[in-house]
Order: structure tokens, then sequence, then C-alpha cells
């Protein structure tokens, strides 16, 4: 029978060799195997505990290792990172129990000459204290916090040198804790009170947030796959900053939106929800499949005022009908998200270089959807003002039928980046959101 170390094996393995979304390797791997619910929880913990510390985690190993990190086979290096966690970070664990488990695992699961390697490296580690052993004297700051924080080096530079050396380490600091879970209300067929009554009823405690409206806070997990209420249509998964975005947005009942990078569809059922379901909203993407997760979201939640179909934004065909609200939600490095993706922090810089252009070319494209007098949003989920400011600063310099509309916030959510006021960057550690960008243009 497949065990809890051996699930989260699989599903590292996935994440490394395929590059897959880590949400989605572990539901993959945890679909068809009848774990139980506690040996459940133990595979999820092993697993994005490793994601989350692997730079930490390959540090350890490469003090405890004869044979460089690069040199170890995939099995025998994620089976050591699986022990080395559960060592420092799993207190119940006993620690001759982790190093078996990983020694056992490496005989069953394709690394048997390794095993003996394995627990050599981990018993190395359980004599030496099992503590991470301290960096040379003359290691730079930057790797300290490398190791201390597992992020890579490129991205606490990319933050110091965007955000300011306190800044970056409160992201760092931010980045170890667990994000809050929040939902959206949908206002069209239930209140605020109702549904967290009928939450409670289902066992699941949920609180009102202040602002905006229709936003509550999960007071512990939720598995949706189990609630009435959410196969009911009552609400919908989202972050603070996206039901922010939504509420800076504030489009009215009856207007025509079109929401250019869409699925899968948070944002556009917010949008349907404070419109009433009244007006359209076009919701495009450039991915059929996907559109057809925002066609899904839209019906179960009864919104029926969305309209959503396949558009390349970059490159339309044509352009459809104009909008009185057009949002650009782009595709975007992600790294304000790595509280849930562990697996981000993993990116290369190379790739998230070609991105400006990409993002700058679906606002200019989108920008033509606009009515005179209408407003234009950009938004992304990542923290580097390459993929965000720039991408809007240029954006008015070279549009001039285009003025900055003031974003302005209640009390709770203080600037905390120096920023034009039509732009406001949300910071995990201050505003208590996802790391997330805004910047807002009104059409001549
Ligand atoms: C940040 S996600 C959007 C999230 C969405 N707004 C929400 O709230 O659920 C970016 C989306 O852009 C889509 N995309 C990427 N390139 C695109 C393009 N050229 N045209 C349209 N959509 C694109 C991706 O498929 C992805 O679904």
């Amino acid at each position: 029978m497949t065990s809890a170390r051996e699930a989260a094996l699989k599903a590292l393995l996935r994440v490394d060799s395929e590059g897959a979304y880590s949400n989605l390797a572990l539901d993959h791997i945890l679909t068809g195997l009848r774990l139980e619910p506690r040996e459940r929880s133990l595979a999820t913990t092993i697993f994005y505990g490793v994601l989350e510390k692997r730079i930490t985690l390959d540090y350890v190993i490469s003090r405890f290792s004869s044979t460089p990190l690069k040199k170890i086979m995939p099995v025998a290096l994620e089976l050591l990172r699986i022990g080395v966690y559960q060592i420092l970070y799993l207190s119940k664990i006993p620690p001759s129990a982790a190093v078996n488990e990983s020694v056992n695992l490496a005989k069953t699961c394709g690394a048997r000459r390794a095993s003996g390697f394995v627990n050599a490296v981990l018993r190395n580690f359980l004599r030496s204290g099992a503590k991470i052993p301290p960096l040379a004297p003359e290691t730079d700051s930057v790797r300290r916090l490398s190791v201390e924080y597992s992020c890579p080096e490129w991205m606490i530079s990319l933050w110091s040198r965007s955000y300011g050396d306190e800044t970056a380490l409160g992201l760092l600091k931010g980045m170890a804790q667990k994000p809050e879970l929040f939902a959206r209300v949908n206002n069209t067929r239930v209140g605020e009170e109702q549904l967290i009554e009928r939450l409670r009823e289902e066992g699941t405690g949920a609180e009102s947030v202040l602002w905006p409206d229709h936003a509550l806070r999960f007071l512990k997990g939720i598995d949706v796959a189990e609630s009435g209420c959410y196969r009911d249509g009552l609400f919908h998964i989202q972050d603070l900053s996206s039901q922010i975005l939504c509420a800076l947005l504030d489009p009215q009942p009856g207007e025509t939106l079109a929401d250019v990078c869409s699925a899968p569809g948070g944002k556009t059922f917010t949008l349907a929800e404070r419109m009433e379901n009244r007006g359209k909203i076009f919701a495009y993407d450039k991915y059929p499949q996907k559109v057809k997760l925002v066609r899904e979201g839209a019906h179960r939640l009864y919104l029926s005022c969305v309209r959503a179909s396949v558009r390349d934004a970059a490159h339309p065909e044509e352009n459809p009908e104009k909008a009185d609200r057009v949002l650009c939600d782009v595709p975007c490095s992600g790294l304000g998200v790595i509280r849930r993706k562990p697996e981000i922090r993993f990116k290369l810089p190379g790739p998230i270089d070609s991105l400006p252009d990409l993002q700058y070319l679906i606002l200019c494209k989108s920008s033509e959807l606009v009515q005179n007098g209408g407003t234009l949003f950009y938004s992304t989920c990542t923290l580097n003002p390459a993929e965000n400011g720039r991408v809007a600063d240029r954006f008015l310099s070279e549009h001039p039928g285009f003025l900055p509309k003031a974003i302005s916030l209640p009390e709770s959510f203080p600037r905390a980046v120096a920023e034009p006021e039509n732009q406001m960057t949300f910071l995990p550690h201050v505003h208590g959101t996802d790391g997330f960008f805004v910047a807002a243009f009104r059409k001549k």
C-alpha cells in the first residue's frame, strides 16, 4: 500500500520532472489512492513543506553529502529532502523513523543502489545534532537570506533593489506564513450572514471582512468539493486582493465589461455579482479548455450575464463590441502568490524577462476596447516592477488618449510602495493579501 511519504515523493517528482503545478501534482497523486485522512494530511504537509524549504534543505544536504547535489539521482535527492524536512520541521516524527522511511522508499521506488547513500547522509546529519549548519563567515547577506528563507538569490536581489531591504525582508518573512483563505459571497443568491450560518451548519467557520463588501474569511480550511454551499453556487474562493480590484473597478448593473484574460474566472464572477448579473461581461481567454472553466463556474454561480469565449488578447483577429470597463489581468510571473504555489520560487528569471512585452501588448490592444469616458484596469499577481509599474507608466506615456485614474483605499490598506496614485502594490506582510498590483486609467 502506498504510504504518505511515497505519495509525497511521487508528487514532488512530478513537479520537478514535468514542471507541474503543485496543487495539480498532489491532487493527481492523491486521487486514486485510498489514504487514511491522517496519511493524506501527512503527505500534504511533507509535499508542500519540501517545496517551500527546498533551498534550505539542499544547503543542509550539500553539507553532509560527499556527492555534489547535481550528481545525486532525482529519486534519492527527493528522499533526502523528505528525510531532512521531517527531521528539521516535524517534531512529532522520530528522526530515526524519518531516516528509515526514506531508506526503505529508496529500496522500493527505483533508487535501491542509492539506499546506502541516503542512509549515510541522513545519519551523518543526525549525528551532527540535526541543526542547519552555520554558513561560512564570508558568505554574503543575500546567500544567507536565501538559505534562511528558502528563496532564490535573484528574487531577494530583485525585491531589495525594487522595494528596499526592509520590505524585501518583510516579504521573505511573509512568504513563510500560511495564507488566509477568503471567499466571495454570491450576493445574487445569498446574503453574507445567511451564508456564514449555512457554512456553520456544514461545520465550516467563516466571518465577514470589513472591506470589501461580500468577502468572507474562513476560520479553517474548507474542502469545497464537500460543500453543499459551494455546489449551490453561493460562493467562490478568491483572495482579498482580487476582490479589492473588482471593488475598485466598480462595475454597475447594466454595463458592458470585457475581461480579456479571464480564466479560470474568479474576477469575472465577482464583477458579474457586483453588477447583480445585469448587463454583459465578455470573458475571454486564449485557451479553449480554460474558457470552459469560466463557463462552468458562471453556470455553477447562476451568472448568466457572463459570455465566455476564446480570444487572443495579444493578437486579436478583430475587435469586438466596446466596453464601459475593461480588465487586463495579464499572465505574469506570479511572485506574489508564492505562499500558495511554492514551486513559483523555482522559476528562472530568463523567461520572466520576456513577460513585460507580452503584458504591454495585451494592455495596448485591450485599450482599443474601451468606450470614450470608460475605464481600463491592469493587474498582476506579481511583485516585479518590470511587469507592474513600468508597464503602466509606459502605457500612459505612449497613449495620450488615456489619463491616470487615482486609486483610493480605506485606511486599513495603506500604501507600502512609493508609486503614482493610479497604481497600488499589495504586499502580503502589510495587507494580508496575496502580492498584487493594480493600475487604473480613464479614457478621455
Ligand atoms: C492571471 S490569469 C487570469 C486570472 C483570472 N482573471 C481570474 O481572476 O480567475 C491570466 C490568464 O491569461 C490567459 N492568457 C495568457 N495569454 C493570453 C492571451 N494572449 N490572450 C488571452 N488570454 C491569455 C491565461 O490562459 C490565464 O488564464
